[in-house]
């Protein structure tokens, strides 16, 4: 066995490993943008796997850098249980992807990558940082993308395009929940961070998608997942949409020089419902009879009143915000019956990107990120995804002074026109649907911002306001 190999099996086997690098992950991990355990106590780690990418103090990248142990990067993956007791009882712990590089020193262009030097262990001496700000290491990613095969219990798959070699990479500078490497302007490669067991569904459903023909939705090339203990996605590769513009940024400025949006917002819905009918075809479309009706109601309050457990602000409006779910849950006992199907999830502006020549493109079907995973894929009824984007009209109207309620309003009717146009069926024609639907996603709204971005928290509080006093 070489020494390579040997070393390999040592670092990811040691139980040392983690130990060692715990009281570096504890300071690191909660400033992490993607982090979503924020404001609750971590209190311990468990590692679910570990495998060396790069192994360290070895130079396989063949990219001809390394002379001796300890003078290339290593390349650490490592999927980490967070232990946070806060949580909910049933709840389980979360589980992140990091990418940890590993040297022996760290040239000044990495130090704001610094996670910190580790003291004991097998990585004892060693300096280990943020992997994806390496170039090196991201150049060897693409390279696992571009040459389908396993390591350890990782597996990198492509589909038939190819993918060239020796593309630049960059780390993505933007709000995200994840991490994004972008290389050469040609190709994005999203990481996930928080995992969950099974294909995460902004890899199946831009797949089912493709296979379907539709263009709205970046193309999967390549993708990566573990293996074991259970198989769950870990990243995607699909072409980078070069020079496109996402619809929160162009709605805010056209906010900001009183412009109209209402030609973007019709081909906004048109596109939306054109991402529906694919997806109605490529994958099941359940009936929502009485029960899964009243199911699907039951779910809304339910997440009403943990979130008017979390922000008591929300209170006051449970009475009002009710009603519009008992409505739904009233017309499902009658039997009235709704068609179902997979959808985005979260979709809103920022998940939409506008090419020069103006085609609309949806990205991030994660769905959304506080749910679980079996939740996210379950068939919805597609209105859904319309409440999404018609809240977030509402947030950019809201975000911008003085508030434009009227440009909201017209965006919101141009985006229901538009979607009418192309899916034969006006989002409006089911108003307890949409108006339930609308409701839980500000429900929602409430309880990320006053999670992530308290500041913003006015928003959807205003939408609460407005929709609890709605009456039937
Ligand atoms: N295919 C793409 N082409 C160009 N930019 C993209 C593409 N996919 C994502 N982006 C950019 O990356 C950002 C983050 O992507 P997203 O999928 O929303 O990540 P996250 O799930 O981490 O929030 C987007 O807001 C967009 O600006
Ligand atoms: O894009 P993400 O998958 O990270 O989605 C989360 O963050 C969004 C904010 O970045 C949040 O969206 C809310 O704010 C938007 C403006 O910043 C607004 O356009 C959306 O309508 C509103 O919901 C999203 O809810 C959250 O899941």
């Amino acid at each position: 066995m070489s020494e390579a190999a040997s070393t390999r099996v040592a670092l990811a086997n040691s139980t040392a490993l983690l130990p060692s690098l715990a009281p570096l992950l504890h300071e690191w991990l909660p400033r992490q943008r993607w982090f979503a355990g924020k404001g609750r106590p971590v209190t311990a780690f468990s590692l679910v796997s570990a495998t060396e990418i790069l192994p360290v103090d070895a130079d396989s990248t063949g990219l001809g850098q390394g002379t001796g142990p300890g003078s290339g990067p290593g390349l650490l993956h490592l999927l980490i249980r967070v232990h946070q007791p806060s949580l909910p009882a049933q709840s389980p712990d979360d589980c992140y992807q990091m990418l940890l590089g590993v040297r022996s020193t760290l040239p000044p262009r990495l130090a704001p990558a610094l996670i910190g030097h580790v003291a004991g262990g097998p990585l004892a001496g060693r300096t280990v940082y943020e992997g994806l700000h390496d170039p090196r290491l991201a150049e060897l990613l693409l390279e696992r993308l571009r040459t389908p095969g396993t390591l350890g219990t990782l597996r990198f798959d492509r589909g038939a395009a190819p993918i060239p070699a020796g593309l630049t990479p960059r780390v993505l500078d933007t709000e995200q929940s994840n991490s994004s490497l972008v290389f050469g302007n040609a190709y994005i490669f999203k990481i996930f961070r928080r995992v969950f067991p099974g294909t995460n569904p902004d890899l199946e459903l831009p797949l089912a998608l493709s296979r379907e023909g539709c263009g709205r939705v970046p193309e999967p090339v390549a993708w990566f997942e573990a293996t074991a203990p259970e198989p769950l996605t870990l990243g995607v590769l699909q072409p980078f949409l070069r020079g496109a513009e996402d619809g929160w940024q162009l709605a805010l400025r056209a906010l900001g020089s009183g412009r109209d949006f209402t030609r973007e917002a019709r081909a906004l819905g048109r596109a939306t419902a054109e991402v529906h009918t694919a997806l109605a075809t490529a994958l099941p479309t359940p009936v929502l009879g009485s029960a899964q009706t009243e199911h699907l109601a039951a779910g809304m309050l339910q997440r009403l009143e943990a979130a008017a457990q979390a922000v008591p602000a929300l209170v006051p409006y449970v009475p009002g915000l009710r009603t519009a779910f008992d409505a739904v849950a009233a017309l499902g006992h009658k039997g009235r019956s709704w068609a179902a199907q997979r959808v985005h999830g979260d979709l809103h502006l920022g998940q939409t990107l506008r090419a020069a020549d103006g085609f609309w493109s949806l990205i991030d079907f994660e769905g959304e990120p506080a749910r679980p995973l079996l939740e996210r894929r379950r068939p919805q009824p597609p209105v859904r995804d319309v409440a999404g984007m018609l809240r977030s009209f509402d947030y950019a109207a809201r975000s911008h002074r003085p508030w434009n309620a009227e440009w909201a309003a017209r965006c919101r009717a141009a985006y229901c026109d538009g979607y009418a146009e192309a899916a034969g069926v006006d989002p409006r024609s089911e108003p307890e649907l949409l108006r339930a639907h609308e409701t839980d996603k500000a429900v929602y709204e409430v309880l990320y911002e006053a999670r992530h971005r308290p500041d913003w928290l006015p928003v959807p509080m205003a939408a609460i306001h407005r929709l609890a006093a709605a009456v039937d």
